[in-house]
């Protein structure tokens, strides 16, 4: 067998870059390894400014026949492409659970139909796209969304497939050609993802996907001068050595960054509801950048909340995430285990109380944590974990949760639990976040805006706003018939 296959739980899967349409290898690679077990899966390709240049010069040479393709049948190869990622559902979610430990029922049930419904939904809105023309003075105004050009997306490893596609589904949408850069830690699936592109007739050059480390390729992708848009999902610091590259060819930016968000709980609340949406907060090990990780509590019931919580808590079950009956799987990798263990140690050194947790599980596995007396200044409630870490506050009236709540400096996303529904219009209009949810979590609708405030990110994406980022928006104005000009 080639040294540029690997099988992954029974799924060969190609480990070079794919650019202009054909498998390219570098001289070096990467090693990637299994969060479940830390078993070697594959050597990866690790790309350079070389494979960087050459993937942006492929999306732009494939950009002006991919930009001059009629939206209809840009909207059907995307629906082949989602026809792909339904056949190889199963192929894609076993290779997903084994390459970043996330939960593989979760992938067959849930982020995989989401993966095909990326695909579905962009080319289905791109059909419907449309502005309604408006009159000035008898001139008609008439919008149009142009493509742009080569977009790179970068993109992270705790939902590798759903999240690059929330990117590559409308970029290609657009008109626009793309290079993807997956995350070093969870790269196969991406990999997969250009081989059902090419079996669904995409192009060659319209999508290419490079792997390798952001230091080492990430660079070069962003700091291209013919690159015309950047997508970008991961940590803050990142995102700003990101938006100095791009400052530098003033290249568009769109950025999806981390969050500490809120889940607010009001006294008059259905307890049991809340207690299951903060349970929730544990889903993919914590490794979700919307989770409500800061657990804020009306007073009066704090400690039934906190009773009814722990109940629900003692009864997931952590273990190998290939199993059914699995709540909780591994963290990613050793490096994302020792910084949510260094995270917790220091919170409990300073005062704060383990309710349940408090410690690392067998291995890669970090046991699901609830920390209560723990100040709000404080490093565990300002910064974010992404681990299954939540704290616990208590607060006596409205004006004190929406405070506690804005407190920090993200902005991605809130929680409210009330049976109140004026307090609960009264407090979302108070609250900074790009998605409020009120007696629910990650109920998604991908014609809403998403995206984050503050620290959280930069612009927003889903429906139009995403065709707003992938494209040139541009209005024209028609003098009316026999008009003679002003003068
Ligand atoms: N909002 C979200 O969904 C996510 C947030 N995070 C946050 O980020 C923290 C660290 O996770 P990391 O994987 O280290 O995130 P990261 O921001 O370092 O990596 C995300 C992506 O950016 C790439 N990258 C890194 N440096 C780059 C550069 N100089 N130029 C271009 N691309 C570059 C990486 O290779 C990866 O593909 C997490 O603990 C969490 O706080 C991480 C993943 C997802
Ligand atoms: O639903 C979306 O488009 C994004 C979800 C984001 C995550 O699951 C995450 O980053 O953890």
């Amino acid at each position: 067998m080639s040294t540029h296959l690997t099988t992954v739980a029974g799924v060969p899967v190609d480990t070079r870059h794919f650019i202009g349409g054909e498998r390219v290898a570098s001289t070096e690679t990467f090693t990637d390894v299994s969060p479940i077990d830390g078993s070697v899966l594959a050597e990866v390709s690790r790309g350079t400014a070389m494979e960087a240049a050459a993937a942006v010069a492929a999306a732009k040479a494939a950009f002006p026949a991919w930009a001059a393709t009629p939206r209809a049948e840009r909207a059907r190869l995307l629906h082949a492409i989602a026809d792909g990622v339904e056949r190889r559902l199963e192929e894609l979610s076993l290779v997903e659970t084994t390459d970043n430990g996330a939960l593989l029922r979760s992938h067959r049930r849930g982020v995989m139909p989401r993966v095909a419904h990326n695909f579905r939904f962009f080319a289905n809105w791109l059909l419907e796209l449309d502005h309604e023309d408006f009159t000035t003075r008898g001139h008609t105004n008439h919008v149009t969304w142009d493509p742009a050009g080569p977009c790179v997306l970068i993109t992270p490893w705790n939902a590798p497939l759903m999240l690059a596609t929330w990117k590559v589904a409308p970029a290609l949408a657009a008109g626009d050609t793309v290079v993807l850069k997956p995350a070093e830690w969870s790269p196969l699936t991406a990999s997969l993802l250009a081989d059902i592109a090419a079996e669904a007739g995409l192009p060659a050059g319209v999508l290419n996907v490079v792997q390798g480390y952001g230091s080492e390729v990430g660079d070069p992708l962003t700091a291209h001068p013919d690159v015309r848009r950047i997508s970008f999902t991961g940590s803050v610091p990142t995102a700003r050595h990101i938006a100095a590259s791009a400052a530098a060819n003033l290249t568009p930016l769109s950025l999806e960054l981390g969050g500490k968000s809120p889940l607010l709980v009001f006294a008059d609340a259905d307890l049991d509801l809340a207690a299951g949406l903060a349970v929730e907060q544990y889903d993919n090990a914590g490794q979700v950048c919307l989770a409500a990780t800061r657990i804020l509590v009306e007073a009066p019931v704090a400690e039934e909340f906190t009773r009814r919580f722990t109940e629900k808590a003692a009864a997931l079950r952590q273990g190998d995430p290939r199993e059914e009956t699995t709540d909780i799987g591994p963290t990613i990798h050793p490096r994302q285990l020792e910084k949510i263990d260094g995270f917790v140690r220091r919170a409990l050194e300073a005062g704060a109380r383990a309710v349940i947790g408090g410690h690392r599980g067998e291995g890669q596995y970090y046991v699901p944590t609830l920390l209560t007396d723990v100040r709000q200044d404080s490093e565990i409630v300002q910064e974010e974990v992404f681990g299954p870490v939540l704290t616990l506050q208590t607060f006596e009236d409205e004006d004190e949760a929406v405070r506690l709540a804005n407190d920090t400096r993200f902005g991605l996303a809130a929680t409210v639990a009330t049976g109140d529904a004026e307090r609960a219009a009264r407090v979302t209009a108070r609250l900074v976040a790009g998605t409020v949810w009120v007696n629910c979590f990650f109920v998604r609708d991908l014609k809403a805006p998403f995206g984050g405030s503050r620290h959280s990110g930069v612009g927003r994406e889903g429906g139009t706003w995403s065709f707003d980022f992938y494209c040139d928006v541009k209005n024209t104005v028609t003098a009316p018939k026999g008009f003679k000009d002003h003068g």
